[in-house]
């Protein structure tokens, strides 16, 4: 049966990696994919990984249709045997809707890759209707890491390495960025709610939001 599966995890835990390791696989053994991205950082019509591959990607806009590119792509007389579909947090609910009914009534496989939630822990729109309506929801193996060596369970966004919990839900951008930027930084839950990223927890500074710490 073919399936919507959710393939998700933090940043930089290795999803762009899996999907292109999945698209090699699949294409290896003689099978057409479709794939789809959407502001990927190396740039548009891009998807790309940190460990230095990447390949071509149809770019996703608002507007863009799903289900209608496939079917026209099917009418033209190309094939589609999987669908890969990465940064799906990005896409709008009805786009997934639209990818749901790729796999319903044209019978094609759809892997999604995405972060579920941004970076004041709200679940992203386009993975909420994931999860919604996903087959399964597959978290990565590959665990990222919180500076104290915690499974890193949130995305935090930083300024200068400090933790900010004001602004756009999408700012597109990476971990490990330079001084002075607006950057990521996963975390674990404990750290998450202390605002303690790396940076803040070696000078010492501590939010002032820290949890009241009972003196007896
Ligand atoms: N120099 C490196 N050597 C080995 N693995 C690396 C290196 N740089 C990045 N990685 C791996 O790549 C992962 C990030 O992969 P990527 O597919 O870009 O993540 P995501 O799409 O989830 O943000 C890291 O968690 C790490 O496991
Ligand atoms: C948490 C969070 C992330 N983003 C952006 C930052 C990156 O461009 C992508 C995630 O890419 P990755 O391949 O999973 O590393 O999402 C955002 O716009 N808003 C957020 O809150």
């Amino acid at each position: 049966m073919p399936e919507l599966v959710f393939f998700s995890g933090t940043m930089d835990c290795g999803k762009s990696t899996l999907a292109l390791q999945m698209d090699h696989n699949h294409s290896a053994r003689g099978r057409q994919g479709l794939i789809f991205t959407r502001d990927d950082r190396a740039g548009e019509g891009v998807l790309s990984s940190r460990l230095g591959l990447s390949t071509e990607a149809l770019e996703v806009s608002d507007d863009f249709d799903f289900y209608g590119h496939v079917v026209g792509h099917l009418s033209s007389g190309g094939r589609a045997d999987y669908v890969i579909a990465d940064e799906a947090q990005f896409f709008t609910p009805g786009q997934i809707d639209q990818l749901a009914r790729v796999v319903d009534e044209l019978g094609i496989d759809v892997f999604a890759f995405g972060i579920t939630t941004d970076f004041r822990t709200k679940l992203f729109p386009g993975s909420q209707r994931l999860v919604e309506l996903a087959d399964r929801v597959e978290v990565l193996q590959v665990e990222a890491l919180c500076w104290c060596g915690a499974r890193a369970t949130h995305n935090a966004r930083t300024v200068g390495g400090r933790m900010v919990v004001e602004g756009a839900q999408v700012v597109i951008g990476d971990v490990d960025v330079h001084e002075g930027e607006i950057g990521y930084e996963v975390l674990c839950r404990r750290h998450y709610r202390r605002r303690a990223t790396a940076a803040s927890s070696r000078s010492g500074v501590l939010s002032p939001d820290v949890l009241p710490v009972d003196a007896r």
